[in-house]
């Protein structure tokens, strides 16, 4: 049974899937501060948070079963992404449910921003009738400038252009036909801010985009702009916003969004005659809490499920197209790193694959995680290693990683090759799919073999000398070891040779000890393909 937290309040109807759900028990615990979550948290394999709950690294680690953090909406700047991604948790959002949404707060801040609504609402029901206080301005023909043309901005954009706005904006990764289309003209920030009568943001904040609008650029702001935030606290430098209204620059400002939320009582925009507020309200709609409750539940359930997912914050998207075409490979990836890491000695300095025949056609970079899966999990028994965290564990001990095209293939078919580079050696496997049969590994090094992923096999590096098989055979057999294939190579007569067992039990460390014993016998390893890889190596 699946135990899940609900630690916000997110729309009872949107978690149905999980409430409902047999294999899954859902508890709803909200307003917990951040000991009394850490007290509870490791009873449970997913959390559920909205904006409220700061999934902090120590809630993380105490976490000790969490496999998922779903954010029910976009930002997720309450988790602590780096500390769930080395825990090897994944973090899913739900992006799209509450764009439409937070785009109507947005135009709905920027009319009563136009209009005085909160201003001349406060003084009527105070019992002032005050016109003359609240002269307004039209939207059509004003130019508005959007940062950030995501999903929000580009639906800010469209409404703006029903209003007769002219459209000005800026996002790094908006083509300019896209744009065009949509009848926005593409402008740098400082043209931007130079030309507005409105701004409204629309990005993340980053480290880009902290006090993206700070003193200096209201220094050359068009005088009388007013300004929306309904993105994220920390875009907009706060107090340089203070200075630029009182200085007369800017006309007014809209803020659904503080740099510390909630703000402090003496927090100056709470008092401010030219700033209206909204307590981070642009999600806030019944279709939008219902929408994003259903995206993340699904996502969490899929996660728990080990079932394909969507919408992972901490691990590279993967179109559906390109995910179906390589999902079959997953598993012998993880085989191959497995399998390769059992023969190699030496610290592992560099990772590559190489794909043939039609694979190499495609973006393989997403099998990488799985070989490294494979890899990591044989030597970090402490440590929990699963795709989520792989390359952050590769990339913390300078592993180097590489995918590319089989430079060297002598079929056609697709196959993958594992080399793995240490500190002392460099050793590679091959395998492939066979059509109704599963993943087979097809070479080890330069030696053909045709070997499922189960059981054990013996590696013995030897001088090919008459009598060494025998002396092998014989050792096994009195060991109550039955062979069940056996495959030989060497590269002259009288050379260094080879013999790739496959043995129907364990071999124990005695047993490896005493093939190690037989002059002509330089190198024994023993291959496990059980989940562990609990391997016994002997060598000199
Ligand atoms: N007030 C609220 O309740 C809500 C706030 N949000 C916030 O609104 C913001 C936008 O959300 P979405 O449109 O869904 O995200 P999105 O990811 O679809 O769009 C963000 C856009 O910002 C662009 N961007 C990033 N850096 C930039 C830069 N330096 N200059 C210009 N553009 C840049 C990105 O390229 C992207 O297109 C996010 O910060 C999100 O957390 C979202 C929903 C509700
Ligand atoms: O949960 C909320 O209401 C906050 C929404 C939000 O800011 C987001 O989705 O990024």
């Amino acid at each position: 049974m699946f135990k899940v937290l609900v630690s916000d309040p997110i729309s009872d109807f949107g978690l149905q899937q999980l409430t409902r759900a047999e294999d899954v028990e859902v508890a709803k615990i909200t307003g917990l501060s951040e000991e009394e979550l850490i007290s509870v948290i490791h009873s449970y394999d997913a959390l559920l948070v909205r904006s409220q709950t700061k999934v902090t690294k120590r809630i993380i680690e105490a976490g000790v079963r969490l496999q998922v953090i779903g954010r029910a909406g976009v930002g997720v700047d309450n988790i602590d992404l780096d500390a769930a991604t080395s825990r090897g948790i994944v973090v899913v959002n739900a992006p799209d449910g509450n764009t439409v949404t937070t785009c109507e707060h947005t135009f709905a801040m920027m009319m009563s921003l136009a209009r005085h609504i909160p201003q001349a609402y406060t003084k009527t029901v105070a019992g002032q009738w005050d016109r003359k206080s609240f002269l307004g301005v039209e939207l059509r023909n004003k130019t508005l400038g959007v940062l950030g043309l995501g999903r929000i901005g580009i639906e800010v954009a469209k409404l703006a252009a029903a209003f007769g706005m002219t459209l000005i904006g800026y996002d790094p990764f908006l083509s300019e036909e896209r744009a065009e289309k949509l009848g926005i003209k593409l402008a740098t920030v400082d043209t931007i801010i130079r030309t507005a009568d409105f701004i409204t943001v629309h990005t993340p904040l980053t480290d880009e985009t902290h006090h993206m609008i700070a003193r200096q650029q209201f220094d050359v702001m068009k005088r009388g702009m007013r300004i929306i935030n309904c993105a994220r606290g920390g875009i907009i430098d706060e107090s340089a916003l203070v200075e630029a209204l009182d200085e007369g620059i800017v006309a007014g400002a809209a803020f659904d969004v503080f740099e510390h939320e909630p703000p402090a009582p003496d927090h100056p925009f709470l008092r401010h005659p030219k700033i209206i507020v909204t307590p981070h309200l642009g999600a806030s709609t019944l279709e939008a809490q219902e929408n994003v409750a259903v995206d993340v539940s699904e996502q969490v359930i899929h996660i728990l499920r080990e079932e394909p997912f969507k919408n992972a914050v901490n691990m590279p998207t993967v179109p559906s197209d390109l995910l179906n075409q390589l999902q079959p490979w997953f598993t012998l990836c993880e085989q191959l790193g497995r399998s390769l890491v059992q023969m190699t000695d030496g610290a592992i300095r560099e990772v590559t694959v190489e794909c043939a025949g039609e694979l190499a056609d495609l973006d393989t970079s997403p099998l990488i995680p799985y070989v490294l899966k494979g890899i990591l999990s044989h030597h970090l028994s402490t440590e929990q290693v699963n795709i989520v965290n792989a390359i952050h564990l590769a990339k913390l001990r300078d592993i180097h990683l590489t995918v590319r095209k089989s430079l060297f293939t002598e079929s056609a078919s697709c196959e993958i090759t594992l080399r793995l580079k240490t500190t002392i050696e460099e050793r590679w496997v091959t395998g492939t799919l066979l059509p109704g049969v599963g993943g087979r590994l097809v070479r080890i090094g330069p030696y053909p073999v045709v070997l499922p992923f189960e059981g054990y096999v013996l590696l013995i590096s030897q001088q090919d000398m008459p009598g060494t098989i025998g002396r092998v055979g014989t050792l096994l057999g009195d060991s109550g070891i039955n062979i069940a294939t056996m495959q030989v190579g060497r590269n002259e007569i009288g050379g260094s040779a080879v013999m790739i067992l496959k043995i129907d039990k364990k071999a124990s460390r005695n047993v490896m000890e005493s093939l190690l014993a037989i002059p002509e016998i330089k190198r024994v390893r023993e291959i496990s393909f059980d989940e562990r890889g609990e391997e016994g190596g002997a060598q000199p």
